[in-house]
């Protein structure tokens, strides 16, 4: 059942609500089959976003093309996208099949075509013992696989997630989180997924678009993104950087580029402020002139064989390679 992916394309689009400019001409070109997750902070614009390519929120201005065909006035369910909420919004007084089968009974099809098809979904989802049951009857999870099996039944181009996982806990979410990679892969179609999660961004996503204040900051694959990011914004939001000001200008540089050695030998001074052990490495956070924290990611055998305590004067040091110039 794979179906050919389609690029989806936004040209400069915008939404306001009154005065307060939640998307700002945003333009962004989505390649076909990708799995790509808009990342950002709490009210910078992802659900916005999301929600006006899938026509539950107009336009202000700008476009969305998908497949070079401009959908975005077209209703909800003739754009040839899906989108799964985040409370999944399912119907509590109908079975799991009639929930899944639901937006084919509003297009008309005969009752035995939609079953047949709600099954083929079931299937997909793994959930095809559960056919007759009632949502309340249901774990998170399982509630979760019928709204996605209810979003693919329409067989979109685009499926668009909401903060997917959201609802879960932690250990289903990295269970499912798997679980939609594989759909995307096996549908060959594009996941478009909305998180502020910066892990769940890195685990999942072919492209990561990290958005800031109704803009996107930057996009690229996670590796690229995290390694390269452009903006202190970007490094600081993904994690894992510290953000430093030095003469020639202000750079990115990975906590876990961050050596400790003895006081005098580094290529700044600090005082340990704090150190956490985390099983395969040691945090530390260390003071330096200006009231700066940099925090030195060691290697737990690393760190056990010179042990350090806050107020302890230290070295740090890195190599200059890993100094990353950001543009902001
Ligand atoms: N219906 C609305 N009316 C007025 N303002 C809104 C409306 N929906 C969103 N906003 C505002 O638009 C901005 C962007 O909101 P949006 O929900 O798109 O952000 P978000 O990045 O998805 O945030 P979150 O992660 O918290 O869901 C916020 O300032 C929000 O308060």
């Amino acid at each position: 059942m794979s179906q050919r992916g389609k690029d989806l394309e936004l040209v400069k689009i915008t939404k306001r609500y009154g005065d307060t400019i939640a998307v700002n001409a945003v333009s962004h070109h989505f390649k076909p089959a990708t799995y790509a997750c808009l990342l950002g902070p709490s009210g910078c614009g992802k659900s916005s976003t999301l929600r006006m390519i899938a026509g539950h929120e107009t336009v202000s201005d700008g476009s969305i093309l998908l497949d070079g065909q401009d959908i975005s006035r077209l209703p909800p369910a003739h754009r040839g996208t899906a989108m799964m909420f985040q409370n999944y919004a399912l119907f509590p007084h109908l079975s799991v099949a009639e929930n899944v089968a639901f937006s084919l009974k509003m297009k008309g099809e005969d009752k035995r075509n939609r079953l047949a098809k709600a099954g083929d979904m079931l299937e997909l989802v793994d959930l095809s013992a559960l056919a007759e049951r009632f949502p309340h009857q249901l774990s998170g999870g399982q509630q979760q696989r019928v709204a996605l099996a209810r979003a693919l039944i329409t067989r979109p181009q685009v499926l668009l997630l909401d903060e997917p996982l959201s609802a879960l806990d932690p250990f289903l979410r990295v269970r499912m989180r798997s679980e939609l990679k594989r759909l995307q892969r096996e549908l060959g179609i594009s996941f478009l997924h909305v998180t502020h999660g910066q892990d769940e961004a890195m685990a999942l996503a072919d492209e990561i678009v990290v958005m800031n204040d109704a803009v996107i900051e930057q996009a690229g694959s996670a590796r690229d993104v995290f390694n390269r990011p452009d903006t202190a914004f970007v490094a600081q939001f993904l994690g894992g950087h510290n953000v430093i000001d030095l003469a020639d200008g202000r750079f990115a540089l990975r906590s876990d580029a961050v050596s400790l050695t003895d006081a005098g030998t580094g290529k700044m001074e600090a005082r340990i402020m704090a150190v956490e052990y985390q099983g395969t490495h040691v945090s530390v956070s260390a003071r330096v002139a200006g009231n700066q924290d940099l925090m030195a990611l060691v290697p737990d055998a690393v760190f056990f064989q010179n042990v350090k305590n806050p107020g302890d004067a230290v070295g740090l040091t890195w190599e200059q390679e890993k100094l990353h110039r950001l543009t902001q």
